[in-house]
């Protein structure tokens, strides 16, 4: 694997989720694959998650791992071509990947949205630099339209939730309300690998916020939310700000702070006893209430902690294939 960006990357679905559970069972096991390698992490925009488990994942693969935060400490970069640098920009992407890249073997990039330029955003013109200049293998750890990671350490949890199980889950992605416009980065993904994965799935939005149609392929969309959420197994919410896929001005927008859409008791009451799923950091009293994240049927933590799992199997194949080139 030299590339980690969307669900084709991974292969197929159940040798990866097979992986998983092996490398879950015995996490040092590959520990020989990384040794006198250099991980590098580079992060424009915060984490937790992301930054922490990524960094275990790598140093049970036996790594070693250089993060840098580009906002506190680097020179602040430009990333677009043909500007006249003569703002606060001290350095162009274009020579400080290629010199960040000198030192390392392999880099996740984490690098959000700007939400103002669709064509930029859905283009992922920084990922593709990092793709393009640095020569080494390169990984999502969440950019402008995808967060692979998240997404399948999301069907590793729900996978061993449903284990034995025959019927296909009902799996639902909702939207739900916040105070900030948020990227399509996770739902995107989310939708993805759900559509990949075998399962009924259903996204449930208000109108406008349809997401690009190469991530939700095609899953049903239910504008009622509660419809939606009847007899639903997983329910997946999360935020996210207009995709621009039916009206491209209103791109990055927030076009409601429904409340109604919350995720409360009355919500999980019509699901099958559904679990709860966020990838957080999540904004309680918005997104889902105390009493539901906090309930037992949320799988918030599990989540989190699968992202060491779901990571150790990406570069764990990336330096199988190092070899190779
Ligand atoms: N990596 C997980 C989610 C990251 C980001 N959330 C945020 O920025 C939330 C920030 C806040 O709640 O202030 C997102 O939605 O893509
Ligand atoms: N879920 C996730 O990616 O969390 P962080 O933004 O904290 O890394």
């Amino acid at each position: 694997m030299r590339t980690f960006i969307n669900v084709e990357d991974i292969g197929d679905i159940r040798t990866a989720l097979a992986e998983a559970q092996e490398i879950k069972n015995d996490r040092f096991k590959y520990q020989h694959l990384g040794k006198n390698k250099t991980l590098m992490m580079i992060f424009f925009n915060n984490s937790l998650r992301t930054r922490l488990s990524t960094q275990k994942a790598a140093m049970n693969l036996g790594m070693n791992v250089i993060v840098l935060d580009v906002n506190a400490g680097a020179w602040k970069l430009e990333t677009e071509r043909g500007v006249i640098m003569d703002g606060d920009k001290s350095e162009h992407l274009l020579e400080a990947i290629p010199v960040m890249a000198s030192y390392c073997d392999m880099i996740g990039v984490r690098s959000f949205a700007g939400l103002t330029d669709r064509d930029y955003d859905y283009a992922e013109t920084v990922l593709n630099q990092f793709i393009r200049y640095s020569g080494k293998p390169v990984f999502a750890m969440e950019t402008a339209t995808v967060h692979p990671l998240q997404a399948f350490a999301d069907l590793i949890t729900m996978d061993e939730q449903w284990q034995n199980r025959n019927a296909r889950p009902k799996v639902v992605l909702t939207w739900a309300p916040h105070c900030r416009a948020l990227p399509q980065a996770v739902p995107n993904s989310f939708a993805q690998w759900m559509n990949a994965a075998d399962v009924d799935f259903v996204v449930t939005h208000p109108e406008g916020y349809e997401l690009d149609p190469k991530f939700v392929g095609n899953a049903r969309v239910e504008y009622n939310q509660m419809k939606a959420l009847e007899g639903a197994d997983f329910v997946y919410a999360k935020n996210w700000s207009c995709p621009g896929v039916t009206c491209p001005e209103d791109y990055g927008k927030i076009l409601s702070k429904d409340m109604s859409w919350t995720i409360d008791d009355a919500h999980m009451a019509v699901t099958n006893n559904g679990k709860f799923m966020h990838c957080l950091p999540v904004r309680r009293g918005l997104i889902v209430t105390d009493d539901v994240i906090e309930s037992k049927n949320s799988l918030v933590i599990p989540e989190a902690a699968n992202r060491e799992i779901s990571c150790s199997v990406v570069i764990k194949r990336m330096l199988e294939c190092m070899k190779d080139f």
